[in-house]
Protein backbone atom coordinates (compact mmCIF):
# COMPACT_ATOMS: atom_id res chain seq x y z
CA UNK A 1 0.00 0.00 0.00
CA UNK A 2 1.79 3.47 -1.20
CA UNK A 3 0.69 6.10 1.41
CA UNK A 4 0.62 10.04 -0.06
CA UNK A 5 0.51 13.15 2.12
CA UNK A 6 -2.07 15.53 1.20
CA UNK A 7 -1.54 19.62 2.26
CA UNK A 8 -4.36 19.00 4.71
CA UNK A 9 -2.27 17.18 8.02
CA UNK A 10 -4.40 13.75 8.44
CA UNK A 11 -5.98 14.00 4.74
CA UNK A 12 -4.22 11.15 3.17
CA UNK A 13 -4.23 9.34 -0.45
CA UNK A 14 -3.80 5.29 0.23
CA UNK A 15 -2.93 3.11 -3.47
CA UNK A 16 -3.11 -0.48 -2.41
CA UNK A 17 -1.57 -3.02 -4.20
CA UNK A 18 -2.83 -4.68 -7.30
CA UNK A 19 -2.07 -8.33 -8.13
CA UNK A 20 -2.43 -8.37 -11.47
CA UNK A 21 -2.80 -11.69 -13.43
CA UNK A 22 -4.28 -12.69 -17.20
CA UNK A 23 -7.98 -12.52 -15.09
CA UNK A 24 -7.51 -8.88 -14.10
CA UNK A 25 -6.25 -7.64 -11.29
CA UNK A 26 -6.69 -8.76 -7.31
CA UNK A 27 -6.84 -5.97 -4.55
CA UNK A 28 -7.24 -5.43 -0.25
CA UNK A 29 -8.91 -2.58 -0.68
CA UNK A 30 -9.01 -2.23 3.36
CA UNK A 31 -7.12 -4.08 5.30
CA UNK A 32 -7.47 -3.31 9.35
CA UNK A 33 -4.04 -4.35 10.24
CA UNK A 34 -2.14 -2.53 7.82
CA UNK A 35 -3.41 0.74 7.97
CA UNK A 36 -2.94 0.26 12.18
CA UNK A 37 0.87 -0.40 11.26
CA UNK A 38 1.20 2.85 9.34
CA UNK A 39 -0.78 4.29 12.41
CA UNK A 40 -4.21 4.85 11.00
CA UNK A 41 -6.16 2.51 12.92
CA UNK A 42 -10.11 3.60 12.03
CA UNK A 43 -12.58 1.44 12.82
CA UNK A 44 -15.21 1.30 10.34
CA UNK A 45 -18.82 0.87 10.46
CA UNK A 46 -21.15 1.09 7.46
CA UNK A 47 -20.06 0.96 3.82
CA UNK A 48 -21.81 3.48 1.07
CA UNK A 49 -21.83 2.92 -2.13
CA UNK A 50 -23.56 5.44 -4.79
CA UNK A 51 -23.97 6.34 -8.65
CA UNK A 52 -23.90 9.31 -9.94
CA UNK A 53 -25.91 8.97 -13.70
CA UNK A 54 -24.57 12.34 -15.41
CA UNK A 55 -20.76 13.90 -15.45
CA UNK A 56 -20.34 17.20 -13.75
CA UNK A 57 -22.57 16.12 -10.38
CA UNK A 58 -21.81 17.49 -7.31
CA UNK A 59 -22.70 15.84 -3.66
CA UNK A 60 -21.25 17.68 -0.68
CA UNK A 61 -19.94 18.98 1.42
CA UNK A 62 -21.27 17.01 3.58
CA UNK A 63 -20.36 16.13 7.38
CA UNK A 64 -22.06 14.42 10.44
CA UNK A 65 -21.49 16.29 13.69
CA UNK A 66 -20.64 14.66 16.87
CA UNK A 67 -21.33 12.26 18.69
CA UNK A 68 -21.80 10.57 15.22
CA UNK A 69 -19.04 12.04 13.56
CA UNK A 70 -17.22 10.18 10.95
CA UNK A 71 -13.78 9.40 9.00
CA UNK A 72 -14.34 8.22 5.77
CA UNK A 73 -12.08 6.56 3.41
CA UNK A 74 -13.41 6.77 -0.17
CA UNK A 75 -12.50 5.08 -3.35
CA UNK A 76 -13.94 4.78 -7.01
CA UNK A 77 -15.80 1.72 -8.34
CA UNK A 78 -16.87 2.64 -11.95
CA UNK A 79 -15.60 6.50 -13.70
CA UNK A 80 -13.42 9.05 -12.27
CA UNK A 81 -14.65 11.94 -9.68
CA UNK A 82 -12.54 14.41 -7.81
CA UNK A 83 -12.96 13.93 -4.27
CA UNK A 84 -12.32 17.09 -2.03
CA UNK A 85 -11.96 17.32 1.67
CA UNK A 86 -12.38 20.65 3.64
CA UNK A 87 -10.87 21.11 7.23
CA UNK A 88 -13.54 22.33 9.33
CA UNK A 89 -12.01 22.16 13.03
CA UNK A 90 -11.97 25.48 14.79
CA UNK A 91 -8.92 26.88 16.01
CA UNK A 92 -7.12 24.54 12.91
CA UNK A 93 -4.25 26.23 10.76
CA UNK A 94 -5.70 25.06 7.61
CA UNK A 95 -9.45 25.82 8.81
CA UNK A 96 -11.10 26.18 5.90
CA UNK A 97 -8.61 25.34 3.49
CA UNK A 98 -9.46 22.38 0.78
CA UNK A 99 -7.62 19.51 -0.57
CA UNK A 100 -8.89 17.77 -4.13
CA UNK A 101 -7.77 14.36 -5.42
CA UNK A 102 -8.70 12.78 -8.53
CA UNK A 103 -9.75 8.90 -7.81
CA UNK A 104 -10.97 6.68 -10.51
CA UNK A 105 -11.57 2.81 -11.38
CA UNK A 106 -8.17 2.80 -13.25
CA UNK A 107 -5.31 4.50 -10.43
CA UNK A 108 -7.03 2.83 -7.46
CA UNK A 109 -6.65 5.74 -5.38
CA UNK A 110 -8.45 6.13 -2.19
CA UNK A 111 -8.77 9.24 0.40
CA UNK A 112 -9.14 8.74 4.05
CA UNK A 113 -10.80 11.84 5.48
CA UNK A 114 -10.99 12.02 9.57
CA UNK A 115 -13.53 13.37 11.66
CA UNK A 116 -13.77 17.22 11.64
CA UNK A 117 -13.52 17.54 7.60
CA UNK A 118 -15.88 18.03 5.20
CA UNK A 119 -16.76 15.80 2.28
CA UNK A 120 -17.55 15.99 -0.67
CA UNK A 121 -16.60 14.91 -4.85
CA UNK A 122 -17.80 15.95 -8.07
CA UNK A 123 -18.28 12.97 -11.00
CA UNK A 124 -16.01 13.84 -14.00
CA UNK A 125 -17.41 11.08 -16.40
CA UNK A 126 -20.86 9.77 -16.39
CA UNK A 127 -22.32 6.07 -14.55
CA UNK A 128 -19.35 6.98 -11.86
CA UNK A 129 -19.76 5.14 -8.58
CA UNK A 130 -18.15 6.21 -5.04
CA UNK A 131 -17.56 3.34 -2.26
CA UNK A 132 -16.44 4.58 0.92
CA UNK A 133 -16.51 3.40 4.60
CA UNK A 134 -17.56 5.17 7.51
CA UNK A 135 -16.48 5.13 11.29
CA UNK A 136 -19.89 5.99 12.72
CA UNK A 137 -23.45 4.74 11.47
CA UNK A 138 -25.78 7.26 9.45
CA UNK A 139 -27.31 9.56 11.94
CA UNK A 140 -29.72 11.96 10.20
CA UNK A 141 -30.30 14.60 12.74
CA UNK A 142 -26.52 14.87 12.96
CA UNK A 143 -26.12 15.39 9.08
CA UNK A 144 -25.29 18.20 7.64
CA UNK A 145 -23.61 20.28 4.79
CA UNK A 146 -21.88 23.48 3.67
CA UNK A 147 -22.65 25.05 0.11
CA UNK A 148 -20.23 23.53 -2.03
CA UNK A 149 -19.80 26.74 -4.08
CA UNK A 150 -18.53 28.72 -1.02
CA UNK A 151 -16.70 31.59 -2.39
CA UNK A 152 -14.40 31.33 0.80
CA UNK A 153 -13.36 27.96 0.55
CA UNK A 154 -12.46 28.59 -3.14
CA UNK A 155 -12.77 24.70 -4.60
CA UNK A 156 -11.77 24.53 -8.33
CA UNK A 157 -14.67 21.97 -9.16
CA UNK A 158 -13.23 21.90 -12.76
CA UNK A 159 -17.01 22.51 -13.79
CA UNK A 160 -15.39 25.55 -16.69
CA UNK A 161 -18.70 27.36 -16.18
CA UNK A 162 -21.07 24.50 -15.95
CA UNK A 163 -23.78 24.30 -13.78
CA UNK A 164 -23.43 20.85 -11.58
CA UNK A 165 -26.33 18.61 -11.07
CA UNK A 166 -26.96 18.99 -7.20
CA UNK A 167 -29.39 18.26 -4.52
CA UNK A 168 -32.07 20.41 -2.73
CA UNK A 169 -30.33 20.04 0.62
CA UNK A 170 -26.81 20.59 -1.11
CA UNK A 171 -28.13 23.64 -3.41
CA UNK A 172 -29.51 25.56 0.19
CA UNK A 173 -26.95 24.40 2.59
CA UNK A 174 -25.00 27.61 4.37
CA UNK A 175 -22.09 29.24 3.69
CA UNK A 176 -19.34 28.00 6.37
CA UNK A 177 -19.08 31.77 7.74
CA UNK A 178 -22.69 31.49 8.56
CA UNK A 179 -21.74 28.04 10.24
CA UNK A 180 -20.87 27.33 13.83
CA UNK A 181 -18.94 24.38 13.11
CA UNK A 182 -19.25 21.28 15.59
CA UNK A 183 -15.53 20.45 15.50
CA UNK A 184 -12.42 21.71 17.38
CA UNK A 185 -8.86 21.26 16.28
CA UNK A 186 -6.97 19.01 19.40
CA UNK A 187 -4.55 21.38 18.99
CA UNK A 188 -6.99 24.45 19.55
CA UNK A 189 -6.07 26.41 22.54
C1 LIG B 1 -25.69 9.32 3.87
C2 LIG B 1 -26.86 8.32 3.94
C3 LIG B 1 -28.05 8.57 3.29
N1 LIG B 1 -29.08 7.70 3.36
C4 LIG B 1 -30.33 8.01 2.64
C5 LIG B 1 -30.94 9.35 2.96
C6 LIG B 1 -31.59 9.76 1.66
O1 LIG B 1 -32.87 9.18 1.57
C7 LIG B 1 -30.71 9.11 0.60
C8 LIG B 1 -29.75 10.07 -0.09
O2 LIG B 1 -29.01 10.74 0.92
P1 LIG B 1 -28.10 11.99 0.57
O3 LIG B 1 -28.83 12.89 -0.35
O4 LIG B 1 -27.61 12.56 1.87
O5 LIG B 1 -26.91 11.30 -0.23
P2 LIG B 1 -25.51 11.97 -0.67
O6 LIG B 1 -25.76 13.36 -1.12
O7 LIG B 1 -24.84 11.03 -1.58
O8 LIG B 1 -24.76 12.05 0.73
C9 LIG B 1 -23.45 11.56 0.89
O9 LIG B 1 -22.55 12.50 0.31
C10 LIG B 1 -21.17 12.23 0.48
C11 LIG B 1 -20.39 13.40 -0.08
C12 LIG B 1 -20.80 11.86 1.86
O10 LIG B 1 -19.70 12.15 2.35
C13 LIG B 1 -21.75 10.98 2.61
O11 LIG B 1 -21.44 10.93 3.99
C14 LIG B 1 -23.18 11.40 2.40
O12 LIG B 1 -23.40 12.63 3.08
O13 LIG B 1 -29.99 8.06 1.25
C15 LIG B 1 -28.97 6.54 4.08
O14 LIG B 1 -29.93 5.71 4.17
N2 LIG B 1 -27.79 6.25 4.73
C16 LIG B 1 -26.73 7.11 4.69
O15 LIG B 1 -25.64 6.80 5.29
Amino acid sequence: MQIELTPLPGVVILTPARHGDERGFFSESWNRRRMAEAGLDVDFVQDNHSLSARAGTVRGLHFQAPPHAQAKLVRCGRGRLLDVAVDIRRGSPTYGQWTGVELSFENGRQLLIPEGFLHGFVTREPDTEIVYKCSDHYAPDCDGAVLWSDPDIGIDWGLGGTEPVLSDKDARAPRLADFDTPFTWEGAA
